[in-house]
This record gives structure tokens, sequence and C-alpha cells, in this order.
């Protein structure tokens, strides 16, 4: 029998100081996701992850003047985005890539110091929205936008994205989805990107890694592919048929279920508020109305919750941004932790290598390439 753990399910991989699940709570930093859901700003959270401590009024003003006077992107990368097939490129290979290639542009990119890299993290989480933003447009035959000094994080990505003010409704619900996806303990996409740097890669290669991570639909491109899915059932009547008959397929519901939580995700109750809320104001009501129905069934059938993925759809559906772009805005939020945990395993490194048990054939005996 093996004695290997399929998945690493239940294994402790390190210590971490950022963000804990405990019981199904989720903290950051100690503080709990409620607390941080209903009152910070996505700066503050960025803020709180890398130094452990919330900042007080002046270092969070000092902090916003960073982040934003760091949002601007070489025009090398806007002409690369520009070259893409735009109609096949999917958004979260255009930022993979993107990300890859501002490790290019930066001087420091390879230079190890604890400032540098502090440096170079503030450069990443600053010039990813505008990098996702930048493409949005490119392929609607748009003109990228750059960021106004007074907006806020979550505003100046909306009015990036969409080239007017964002309304003060739209920039809170924003603000408060990217503060719920900002950390997650050793998620996927974060395992991946302190692996990579445990090797002291460099962090434009820690946070590439996890952009590829990300963007599966085990993990964060499940987003995406709920909404695919309410576009499909289409009506609340065909909600429980529909998900009956992607059972009986051996089909996985998107955004239901999840590897740690068993009696819920904490941050689903606050996107499922900002669903009812945004797509009753949108018109767009059914497709909560929907997701309620397909929520209860799994729950009640299948024993397992809606995970952060499953509501996040219907909010930013409501916010009129594009399908596609859902995972892409999963890592301008998730990059904060991304970069706290690659911070965090620079300070206290060590090779992460673990072992697997073989399972293939012993003893084989090696025969010319001709007698084959
Ligand atoms: C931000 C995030 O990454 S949140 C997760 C986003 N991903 C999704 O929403 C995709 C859908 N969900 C899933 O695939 C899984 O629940 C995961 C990947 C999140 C967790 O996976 P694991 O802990 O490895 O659970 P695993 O996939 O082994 O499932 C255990 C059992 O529950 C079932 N199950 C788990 N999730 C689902 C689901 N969404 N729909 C239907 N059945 C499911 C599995 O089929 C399996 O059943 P079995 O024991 O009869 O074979
Ligand atoms: O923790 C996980 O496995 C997935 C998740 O919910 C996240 O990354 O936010």
């Amino acid at each position: 029998m093996s004695s290997s753990t399929k998945g690493l399910e239940g294994i402790t991989a390190t210590e971490s100081s950022i963000s804990s699940i405990i019981d199904d709570k989720l903290t950051y930093v100690g503080y709990d996701i409620d607390d941080l859901a209903d009152n910070s700003s996505f700066e503050e959270v960025i803020y709180l992850l890398w130094n452990l401590k919330l900042p007080n009024a002046q270092e969070l003003k000092d902090f916003k003047e960073d982040l934003i006077s760091n949002m601007d992107i070489p025009k090398e990368v806007i002409d690369h985005l520009k070259s893409y097939d735009l109609k096949t490129v999917h958004p979260m290979a255009a930022l993979r890539t993107a990300v890859s290639m501002l490790g290019l542009y930066d001087p420091e990119s390879d230079v190890m110091e604890e400032e540098a890299n502090n440096r170079k993290a503030l450069r990443l989480q600053a010039k990813i929205p505008t990098v996702v933003t930048a493409f949005a447009r490119i392929r609607k035959g748009e003109e990228p936008v750059s960021p106004k000094k007074e907006l806020s994080f979550a505003a100046n990505f909306l009015y990036m994205l969409n080239g007017k003010d964002p309304e003060d409704l739209e920039v809170e619900a924003f603000n408060k989805a990217l503060v719920l996806h900002a950390d997650h303990e050793l998620n996927a996409s974060t395992f991946t990107a302190r692996v990579c740097v445990a090797t002291l890669s460099d962090v434009y290669s820690g946070v590439t890694a996890a952009i590829g991570a990300l963007k599966g639909p085990l993990h964060g491109g499940a987003n995406e592919r709920v909404m695919k899915m309410l576009t499909e059932i289409d009506s609340v009547e065909n909600a429980v048929p529909a998900i009956e008959k992607k059972l009986e397929n051996k089909e996985k519901i998107m955004g239901m279920g999840h590897r740690v939580y068993r009696s819920g995700d904490p941050r689903a109750k606050h996107l499922k508020e900002m669903s009812r809320e945004l797509t009753k104001l949108t018109g767009h009501s059914k497709y909560y109305e929907m997701s309620i129905k397909i929520e209860d069934y799994i729950k009640e059938n299948k024993g397992l919750p809606a995970n952060v993925d499953f509501y996040s759809a219907s909010v930013y559906h409501s916010l009129g941004i594009d399908h596609d772009l859902f995972t892409p805005i999963f890592a301008v939020s998730r990059v904060s932790g991304w970069l706290a945990h690659i911070l965090e395993q620079y300070s206290n490194n060590r090779l992460i290598r673990p072992r697997a048990e073989y399972a293939g054939p012993k003893g084989q005996t090696y025969t010319p390439i001709e007698e084959r």
C-alpha cells in the first residue's frame, strides 16, 4: 500500500505568520476575515500581509502613493500585448507572459537583497492591474488608460478597465472582493510560488509560476467556469436538473468543494450577499437565484460547501466584467499574498524538495534501439 499522501492532503509543509485557517475560520495575521472584509481597504490588507501589522494613517498614505507611482508598465510590454492573437489568447496566459516580461525590464530583477526584493514586490503589485486592464482594452481596440493619483487601488482598476470613474458602490464591492481573495494559507498557487523561490530563484519567477498554478480550473480558474455554467443553465428552473445531469456524468460543479473547509468557506457569505445586492441592482437576479439553488442542492446531496469562486462569478458579472477576466482579477488580489509568502520564504529559506514513492517498473534490461 502507498505511504504517500495524494495531493499532499493534510500535510503541514511550512510555518507561516501570514494567514491561517483554523476550524474553518480564516485570519490574515490574526485579524478575522469578516472584520477585514467589512472595514479595510485592499491597500491596508496588502500592507498588513507584507509587514505583519496594520498601517497607521501616514504609513497608509505613503504606501498608496508608492503603489500608484509604480503602476505604469514599460511600452515594450504594451507593444507585446498588442502583438498577440487577441481572439485566442486567454488573459491569464497574457498575464503570465507579461509578468515574466516585466522581469526583463526591471534592472533589479536578479538582485537578491531584502530591500530590492521589497521594491520588486511593490512594483509587481502595482503593475499587475495595469497589465490586466491594458490587455482587456487592447483586445477591444482601445488604448490603455493610465491610473489616477487620487483613486484607490480598487477604483483605479475599474477606471483603467473602463476608462471612466467608477460608482462608489462598484468600488466598495470590488475592494471587498480584493480583500477577500488576498491570501489563503498554503493554497496551490502560493505553494507553487514558495517552491519556486525556495531554490533562490527571483521574485518574477515566483509570481509567474504562481499565475500558472492559479489559472487551472481546480483553483482560481473555477470562477470563470462558474459563470460559464450559470450562463449555460440560463434559468432558475433548469438549475437543479442541469446539476443532476452534471453529477450523473461525473462532472465537478465549479465553485463547490474545498480541500480545507468542511462547514463552509467564510469568504463565500460576503460574496453571496454582494451577489444578491448587485445582481438585483443590475437586473441579473436570475444568476443569484440559480446560484442559491445550486449551492443548496450540492450542500444537501454532496455535503460540499460553496467556495470563494462560486459567488464571485455573479458579482464580477454584475460589475460588467468580461468573464475571462475573473481569474486575472483573482491574481490582481492574490499577488499580494504570493509576494508576502515569497518574502517570508526568503527570510527563512530552505530548499523545498519532498520525496516520491517509486511505483514504476524495476530491474529492466536496456535493449539496443535496433532490437526494440
Ligand atoms: C480558490 C480556490 O481554489 S477554491 C477551489 C476552486 N475549485 C473549484 O471550485 C473546482 C471544483 N471543486 C473541486 O474540484 C474540489 O472540491 C477541490 C479541487 C476544490 C478540492 O479537491 P479535493 O480536496 O482534492 O477533493 P476531491 O476532488 O478529491 O473530491 C473528494 C470527493 O468529493 C467530490 N467533489 C469534490 N468537489 C466536487 C465538486 N465541485 N463537484 C462534485 N463533486 C465534487 C469528488 O468527486 C470526490 O468524490 P469521490 O470521493 O466520490 O470520488
Ligand atoms: O486554499 C485553497 O486551497 C484554495 C482557496 O480557497 C484559495 O486559494 O483561496
